[in-house]
């Protein structure tokens, strides 16, 4: 299991890969795939302001081209002034590849980091019933 500062080193390592022109607001993530390689990723904006994809979901997409089925840890980071919080469409995207019960790190960049779990950020989220 990578060790929780390694992947905090990954996901601030993205911030500066950051696509970031309109909202100026750099975030970076880390994802640990289940074969334990870690996935980095930033955010990337686009004029049609809701095709941006979010930090989280660049680090959770590229894991799955990679070959991953499955995540077991995610770190996020950025410069809030508390931890982090991730929107409701990561929300759902990280319910989709992350047990309940996976660790997911809300940090910053001055030292706050909580740990929460998905169903700490998406309690009773959707399953697909099929
Ligand atoms: O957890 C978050 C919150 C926001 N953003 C991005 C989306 C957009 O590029 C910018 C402002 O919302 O921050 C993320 O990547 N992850
Ligand atoms: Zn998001």
């Amino acid at each position: 299991m990578a060790d929780k500062q390694e992947l905090l080193k990954v996901a601030t390592d993205m911030l500066d890969k950051a696509y970031t022109p309109y909202s100026h607001f750099h975030v970076g993530a880390a994802a640990v795939g289940a074969s334990g390689k870690i996935y980095g990723g930033c955010n990337i904006e686009n004029a049609s302001y809701g095709a941006t994809n979010c930090a989280e979901r660049t680090a959770i997409f590229s894991g799955i081209a990679a070959g991953e089925k499955h995540f077991t840890a995610l770190l996020v980071t950025g410069n809030t002034d508390g931890p982090i919080a991730p929107c409701g469409i990561c929300r759902q995207v990280i319910s989709e590849f992350f047990d309940a019960d996976a660790p997911i790190y809300l940090t910053n960049q001055k030292g706050a980091f909580t740990e929460t779990t998905v169903e700490g950020i998406l309690p009773g989220a959707f399953v697909d019933l099929n």
